[in-house]
């Protein structure tokens, strides 16, 4: 438990947050939705004031009808040198590079002190992937989703790559955890904190450690490789996980992980056959084989993906069992997340336009 001066110590910290974002433009909620190995994301809200200066923000927040924005906060200060040198500005370029796409959650502004660095963020307020698998499987009682909402789903993430490719960005850190859902249903990939320009030599393997299970076998066994087919490995593994409700090869030892994935992947009764095709054709050990994005969208499980993904943003439904109901098959792969402060179905739904926002502090000036 927090001791008291540990306590007041934090909310000091968190009312220097509000005024600083207040002092920007944006009304800072006391609500944390999630948090990473040096970040807090907190709700917030875009003042009239900054809309006006700030066009992104604005185009974008009038097709949402609301004014809610999701700030990351990191801590510069206590995280390492090298991820506020190297990795937070390769977040930052990566997510700027990737403006805009329906299915990439947007930036719309950063601003920096000494201590901490801002990144203000489109909101994506239905949690991940994992989540939803999970609470899908649930609410089914069988694992994994309906290979047609998994398609409609699908087809947004391999949209969300693509336009990130052609942008020249390669993620690099695709897996469940790091796609989120927005209230309409809409897919928004995020966490572009391992992201990297394509072309360029890469020479991250230990960045890899927490998400082995995501990872490509030449990233796994030291290779030097192109970012785009190791992209593609892991969108083999999401669309695994998305129709079986586990994933393929769930080992933390990479040596182990490799020798399951010789064997290639087993499949529950009832993925259809050509599912299945499409999950083979990417987990193909030699990058050289494995589809590229184009095949992908041509495959013929993706076919009806345009139908479908209508019929996900229709059906979308805030449907999410309490934890205790879950069946604990999919489960995140970088431990220590702190996965319980992630929005819930108790989310407040958004405010109607005009509303005044709830909780939000107005510290002395
Ligand atoms: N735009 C957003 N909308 C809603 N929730 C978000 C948004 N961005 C991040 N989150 C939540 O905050 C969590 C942490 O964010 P993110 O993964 O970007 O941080 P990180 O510091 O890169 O994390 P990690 O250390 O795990 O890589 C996410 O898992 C998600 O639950």
């Amino acid at each position: 438990m927090k001791g008291s001066a540990q306590r007041k110590l934090d909310q000091q910290n968190f009312m220097e947050q509000v005024r600083e974002c207040r002092d920007n433009g944006y009304l800072l909620s006391s609500r944390k939705i999630g948090s990473g190995a040096f970040s807090k994301v907190y709700l917030a809200y875009a003042t009239h004031e900054r809309m006006r200066h700030n066009p992104k923000l604005a185009s974008d927040l009038r097709g949402k009808h609301h004014a809610m924005v999701a700030i990351k906060i990191i801590s510069t200060a206590k995280a390492p040198v090298e991820f506020s040198q190297k990795f937070l500005p390769r977040e930052i370029s990566s997510l700027n590079a990737t403006y805009k796409h329906l299915n990439v959650v947007q930036l719309y502004e950063t601003y920096h002190n000494s201590q901490r660095s801002y990144l203000v963020l489109e909101l994506a307020a239905r949690g991940d992937l994992l989540e939803h698998i999970n609470a899908m499987s649930g609410h089914r009682c069988r694992p994994g989703l309906e290979e047609e909402e998994a398609r409609g789903l699908f087809w947004q993430l391999v949209s969300a790559v693509a336009h990130c490719h052609s942008s020249g960005i390669v993620h690099r850190d695709l897996k469940c955890e790091n796609i989120l859902l927005d209230d309409q249903g809409l897919l928004k990939l995020t966490d572009f904190g391992f992201a990297n320009r394509s072309g360029l030599k890469d020479s991250l393997l230990s960045t890899f450690c927490g998400s082995v299970a995501y990872a490509a076998p030449e990233i796994l066994m030291s290779k030097k490789y192109h970012g785009e087919p190791a992209d593609l490995w892991s969108l083999g593994i999401i669309l695994y996980a998305m129709v079986s409700g586990k994933l393929p090869f769930r080992e933390h030892r990479p040596r182990r992980v490799l020798h399951l994935m010789g064997r290639g992947p087993a499949f529950r009764p009832g993925v259809s056959p050509e599912c299945q095709d499409l999950i083979r054709g990417l987990l193909q050990l030699r990058p050289h084989a494995r589809l590229d994005l184009q095949q992908v969208a041509a495959h013929c499980w993706m076919l009806p993906a345009r139908h479908a993904l209508f019929c996900t943003m229709l059906r979308w439904s805030p449907v999410k069992p309490a934890k205790s109901q879950l069946p604990a098959t999919l489960h995140p792969t970088e431990p220590g997340g702190d996965r319980a402060s992630k929005v819930t179905p108790a989310a407040p739904a958004p405010p109607a336009r005009g509303d005044s926002p709830e909780e939000c502090f107005w510290p002395d000036a």
